[in-house]
């Protein structure tokens, strides 16, 4: 496969860091951000409103294909994620789509069916990609690849307090559960597991500023020669 621009491909679990570090990066070199989380989360929220099943992988496939959704900019910079005329930019970020999400993720039809839309984000001057299998399955010629992780009790401490700033009310040992639960379908579903790419630059951000894991990726792009 030949990739239709540079790709930086940053993968990891849950809470690592992948999208606010990816934003970062993207920003600096100025290129472009794909979040495919959003992808299939956008999916399970599809499929909650059409009242669809998991056991219809056909009529999943069919719907990740085609599924309706626009990046909208909108105030103060930012980006309004519309499902189907409607904005859930908010309504996508629960646990609970989450959850859903890493369920549909494991049906492979899902999986086919969102594969060109991804690849379809790589436009020049090139795209920073966040996912669970971007430098495996989707960008597999990325020149920059990088998995980042954190332990599941950092990364449930981070996302207590992003829940909490948002005014959600969370207990911290069910967030702690939720995101080894969905650690372990992630790694260990059939396709395209969550593991690191060959070559990725391991990255472990427990005990690193978001500012030091950013600086490491850019140091990695500049060995790479990409720009
Ligand atoms: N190195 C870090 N130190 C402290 N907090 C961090 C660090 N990296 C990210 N965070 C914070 O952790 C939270 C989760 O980060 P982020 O949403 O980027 O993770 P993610 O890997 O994209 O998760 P998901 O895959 O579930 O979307 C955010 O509030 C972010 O500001
Ligand atoms: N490339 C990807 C991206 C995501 N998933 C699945 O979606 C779930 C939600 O992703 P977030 O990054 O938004 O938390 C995630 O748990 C994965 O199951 C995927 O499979 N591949």
């Amino acid at each position: 496969m030949i990739d239709q621009a540079p790709v930086i491909a940053i993968d990891g679990p849950s809470g690592a860091g992948k999208g606010t570090v990816s934003q970062l990066v993207a920003e600096k070199l100025g290129w472009h951000l794909l979040d495919s989380g959003a992808l299939y989360r956008l999916l399970a929220l599809a499929v909650s409103h059409h009242g669809m099943t998991a056991d219809d992988v056909e009529s999943l496939r069919v719907l990740a294909e085609h599924l309706d959704i626009q990046f909208e900019q909108g105030d103060e910079g930012k980006v309004d994620i519309v499902l189907e005329g409607e904005i859930v930019t908010q309504a996508i970020r629960t646990e609970l789509v989450g959850n859903s999400a890493s369920k549909l993720a494991q049906i492979p039809e899902v999986r086919d069916g969102l594969l060109m839309r991804q690849r379809a984000f790589s436009q020049e001057p090139g795209l920073v990609a966040d996912g669970r299998d971007m430098g495996t399955v989707v960008f597999p010629d990325a020149p920059v690849k990088v998995f980042l992780t954190a332990t599941a009790e950092e990364r449930a401490s981070r996302r207590l307090l992003q829940l909490q700033q948002k005014g959600d009310e969370v207990d911290y040992d069910e967030l702690v559960a939720t995101i080894k639960e969905r650690d372990d379908r992630d790694a260990n579903r059939a396709v395209a597991p969550l593991v690191p790419a060959a070559g990725a630059l391991v990255v472990d951000s427990t005990d690193l500023t978001i500012d030091k894991v950013v600086e490491m990726v850019l140091a990695e792009v500049k060995k790479a020669g990409i720009v």
